[in-house]
């Protein structure tokens, strides 16, 4: 008989492709899949994109500092409640999975009230306010990253690794050659701002084009707004501001990255042995939760790391020397990962509830 699964997570595409990797290795013979997200994030579009029915709630955001819009905002989630909680109960979900963000907080809450099980995933090494505050209401909390077990209540965590897409693995160099308009014969260096774009980062790339289009063909993923019309014929350059079906092809193409540390990406390019510079989000702009996933990556020998206020021209071009230098140990290194497809292992946890 078909089981009913509810999905959440959203506020950046961090919080749904984990969600989506799920998703699209459910056997549908098994599983009616449903999602319930916020009104405007990046989630409707990703998830309405599949096909899945999309259900918006209200959601406040969660600010660590003192804002008016934090009264607002506790409205704005009991409301999310109320409306998570009538949806659910339509729906009667055998289980929910939760990957994170704002929008979680009321439809964990609201399953929890009606005693539907919750299962979270945590993709980096301390959890986020939403996780935090979620915690309490999971059955079961799965994480990325073994050292994040210990953040959670003893027992509840257990670290499945990082749900990467199937589909990113599945790229073709020869197509994302065609789709970039590249010449095959030079490497082509891929830099992922993180999914909402990284100011820095783009500033930095963009001074430094001129040395490194010398060397390497550049693919620029630079987030919503970001990117710069007068770059636009520059030769050996091309931006966009966030690609969805044609990235498996890209990163098929590419040989080295520069990235942000946010945790489903570096994953990704783990998974695909892609050599990378991790640029993290500094502790001024965030709780440094990437700072941490990139030391780690960096302790186990799949990266190298470049701390945002290090990172100038200068920089950048020697730590992308160094990453050429140690390519064959990075790899073989990078081979070491995970014997077994986390993807697989949460897929068998699901059905526990099936
Ligand atoms: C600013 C911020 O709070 N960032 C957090 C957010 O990052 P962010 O949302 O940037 O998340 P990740 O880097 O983890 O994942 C981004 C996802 O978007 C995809 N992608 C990105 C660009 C693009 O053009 N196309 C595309 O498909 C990537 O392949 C990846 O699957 O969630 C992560 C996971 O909790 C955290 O580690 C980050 O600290």
């Amino acid at each position: 008989m078909l089981k009913k699964i509810v999905f959440t997570g959203g506020g950046s595409a961090g919080h749904v492709t984990p969600n989506i990797a799920v998703m699209n290795e459910l056997n549908q013979n098994d599983w009616d899949i449903y999602y319930v997200g916020s009104k405007e994030g990046i989630e409707k579009e990703l998830v309405e994109h599949k096909g899945i029915p999309y259900h918006a709630i209200s959601s406040g955001k969660l600010r660590r500092y003192i804002d008016w819009q934090n009264i607002t905002d506790i409205f704005r989630v009991v409301k999310g409640c109320l409306e998570a909680r009538k949806y659910l109960k339509k729906v009667k979900p055998n289980v929910v999975f939760s990957k994170g963000g704002f929008v979680t907080v009321p439809v964990i809450i609201a399953a929890k009230t009606l005693n539907i099980p919750v299962i979270i995933h945590e993709s980096d090494i301390t959890p986020g306010l939403a996780n935090r505050i979620a915690q309490r209401f999971a059955t079961k909390i799965f994480t990325s990253f073994d050292e994040a077990t210990t953040h959670f209540p003893p027992g509840k965590a257990k670290a499945l690794g990082s749900p990467v897409r199937k589909e990113i693995t599945r790229g073709d160099k020869k197509r994302g050659m065609e789709f970039l308009q590249f010449e095959e014969s030079r490497p082509v260096l891929t830099v992922m701002g993180g999914s909402l774009g990284a100011r820095k980062i783009n500033e930095t790339i963009r001074a430094a084009l001129p040395r490194l289009t010398e060397k390497y063909q550049v693919v620029h993923l630079c987030g919503k707004g970001h990117t710069d019309e007068t770059l636009k014929d520059q030769p050996g350059y091309r931006q966009f501001e966030y690609v969805n079906e044609e990235l498996p092809d890209v990163l098929a193409a590419t040989d080295t990255i520069v990235t942000r540390g946010g945790s489903n990406s570096i994953f990704e390019f783990l998974t695909l042995h892609l050599p990378m510079l991790i640029v993290p989000l500094t502790r001024a702009q965030s709780r440094g939760d990437q700072i941490l996933n990139a030391e780690s990556f960096q302790e186990k020998g799949y990266a190298a790391v470049l701390e945002e206020e290090q990172l100038n021209e200068d920089t950048l071009h020697d730590a992308l020397q160094s990453i050429e230098d140690n390519r064959n140990d990075t790899i073989a290194q990078m081979k070491t990962y995970m014997a077994e497809n986390p993807l697989d292992l949460i897929i068998k946890e699901l059905y526990v509830y099936h």
